[in-house]
C-alpha cells in the first residue's frame, strides 16, 4: 500500500483531500505544519495556527487517519520572512505563497515527509498533474485546476519535476461547491470554514503592519505625473534589432520625473508596490491616485491618476537568465528561440497572449496587449492550454 502524507492546514480543501486518498486505497497521514512563532512577527492578537491544528486534529481523527505537527517557523522565517523585508527593501514585491509551495511546503515539508517514508505529499490545492513519456522517462506536468475559479496552478508555478515527481493533487478534479459538500456530507469541521484567501502569508498578517515591524519610517514626497505625458511614442518606432524592440518594450517609463508635481507625503516608499491604490492618502484628485513607480534610493513615490494611466501600462517584461525556471524543462528555449504561449503576471488573472523570447541576457515576455502594473519581484507564469509550462521572477 502506498503511504501518502497529506498537508493538513485545518482548512476545508486539505480536509476532503485526506478523504480522497484514503477512498483511493492510500495509507493516509496528516501532517500540520506550524509556520509562525508566536514571538516573531506576529501582528494580530489572533493565534490563528491554533485553532488551524485543532482543527487539522479533528479532521484527521474523524477520517480515522494518524495525525502529527512539525514546526517549521525557523525555516519559514529564514526562508520567506527575511526574504520578503529584503525584497521590500530593494523596491521589489515577493510573492510568499510561491515561494512557500517552492521553499517550504514542497522542500523542507517534503522532505520530513519522505523521511516518514512517505511515496507521495498531497495538498489541497486546485491543480492537476500529468504525467507524459519521453525517450523513455517520465515528465511531470503541472496542470490547472478544473474549477476556474479557484484554479492554484500560479502558486506552484516554481516547482520542479523531482519536486512534482513526489506530489499529489487529490481534489483538481473537483470545483469548490463540490469539495464543500463533500465535506458536509461528512459532517467535517472544517465544512463550513471560510477561505484562506489562497495566501499562506497574508492571509495571517495584514502587509502594511507587518512591515513597519523590520522596515523603519521615512518620509517622503508623492509625485504625480500627468496622464497627458506620453510614456511610448505613439507611433512605433523601426528598430534595427530584435533586441532594441524588446528593449524598447521593457524599459523604464521614459518621462521626465521633474514634469510632476508634489502632491503629498508617504511614511517610506519600501512600504508601497506598484499599482497600489490604497494608503496613499492624496485627496481631491477627480480618479485615484495609482502608484506607477517607487525609487526606494531617492524614496519617491511616482503617481498616476486612474488605472489606464499610461505610467501603469507596458507591454512586455524581461526575466534574468538565472531566474527563468521551465517546469518542462524539455520545452526550454535556447537563445535566439521564441515560443507562443498565454502568460499571467498575477493569480487569477486572466491568461494574456504572449510571445516568450529567449535572447543572451535572458528571457522577454512580451504581450499581445499593454499589461497594468507589471511589478519587479512578482512572477511571471507561461502556459500552454491548461499546462503551466515556465515561470519566472519579473526583473
Ligand atoms: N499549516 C499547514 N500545514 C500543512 N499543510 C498546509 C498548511 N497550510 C497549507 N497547507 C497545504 O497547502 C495547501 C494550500 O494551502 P492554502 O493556504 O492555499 O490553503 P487553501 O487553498 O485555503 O486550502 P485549505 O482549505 O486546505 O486550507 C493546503 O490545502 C494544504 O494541503
Amino acid at each position: 500500500m502506498k503511504r501518502v502524507i497529506v498537508g493538513l492546514s485545518g482548512g476545508v480543501d486539505s480536509s476532503v483531500a485526506a478523504y480522497l486518498l484514503k477512498e483511493q486505497g492510500y495509507e493516509v497521514i496528516g501532517l500540520f505544519m506550524k509556520n509562525w512563532h508566536d514571538d516573531s512577527v506576529t501582528i494580530s492578537d489572533e493565534c490563528p495556527w491554533l485553532d488551524d491544528s485543532n482543527d487539522a486534529m479533528l479532521v484527521a481523527d474523524k477520517l480515522g487517519i494518524p495525525f502529527q505537527t512539525v514546526d517549521l517557523s525557523e525555516q519559514y522565517k529564514e526562508r520567506i520572512v527575511d526574504y520578503m523585508f529584503d525584497e521590500y527593501q530593494k523596491g521589489r514585491t515577493p510573492n510568499p505563497d510561491v515561494l512557500c509551495n517552492r521553499e517550504i511546503k514542497f522542500d523542507v515539508f517534503m522532505k520530513i515527509a519522505l523521511d516518514l517514508g512517505a511515496d507521495y505529499v498531497a495538498t489541497g490545492h486546485y491543480c492537476r498533474k500529468g504525467e507524459l513519456q519521453k525517450d523513455d522517462h517520465p515528465v511531470y506536468q503541472l496542470l490547472s485546476g478544473v474549477d476556474n475559479n479557484k484554479d492554484q496552478s500560479y502558486f506552484l508555478c516554481q516547482l520542479s519535476q523531482a519536486q512534482l515527481a513526489k506530489a499529489l493533487f487529490p481534489i483538481g478534479e473537483l470545483t469548490k461547491p463540490e469539495v464543500r459538500k463533500i465535506a458536509t456530507e461528512l459532517d467535517l469541521v472544517t465544512a463550513d470554514k471560510k477561505d484562506s484567501q489562497g495566501l499562506c502569508f497574508i492571509g495571517k498578517v495584514r502587509l502594511p503592519e507587518f512591515l513597519q515591524q523590520k522596515l523603519q519610517p521615512k518620509e517622503g514626497v508623492i509625485v504625480e505625473i500627468p496622464a497627458t505625458q506620453p510614456m511610448y511614442s505613439q507611433a512605433e518606432p523601426q528598430f534595427s534589432s530584435e533586441n532594441d524592440a524588446l528593449n524598447y518594450w521593457t524599459r523604464k517609463m521614459d518621462y521626465n520625473r521633474t514634469d510632476g508635481k508634489v502632491v503629498g507625503k508617504h511614511q517610506g516608499a519600501h512600504y508601497f508596490t506598484k499599482g497600489q491604490r490604497k494608503g496613499l492618502a492624496v485627496g481631491g484628485t477627480v480618479e485615484p491616485l495609482f502608484v506607477i513607480d517607487t525609487d526606494v534610493e531617492e524614496n519617491v513615490i511616482y503617481t498616476g491618476q486612474g488605472k489606464d494611466h499610461p505610467g501603469l501600462l507596458k507591454k512586455a517584461l524581461f526575466v534574468s537568465n538565472n531566474e527563468v525556471h521551465w517546469i518542462r524543462e524539455d520545452l526550454k528555449l535556447n537563445v535566439g528561440e521564441t515560443m507562443t504561449t498565454q502568460a499571467r503576471i498575477r493569480y487569477r488573472q486572466p491568461l494574456q497572449q504572449a510571445t516568450l523570447h529567449q535572447l543572451e541576457n535572458g528571457l522577454y515576455v512580451v504581450f499581445e496587449t499593454l499589461q497594468s502594473a507589471i511589478t519587479e519581484g512578482q512572477f511571471v507564469a507561461w502556459y500552454h492550454g491548461d499546462e503551466l509550462v515556465g515561470s519566472g521572477v519579473i526583473s
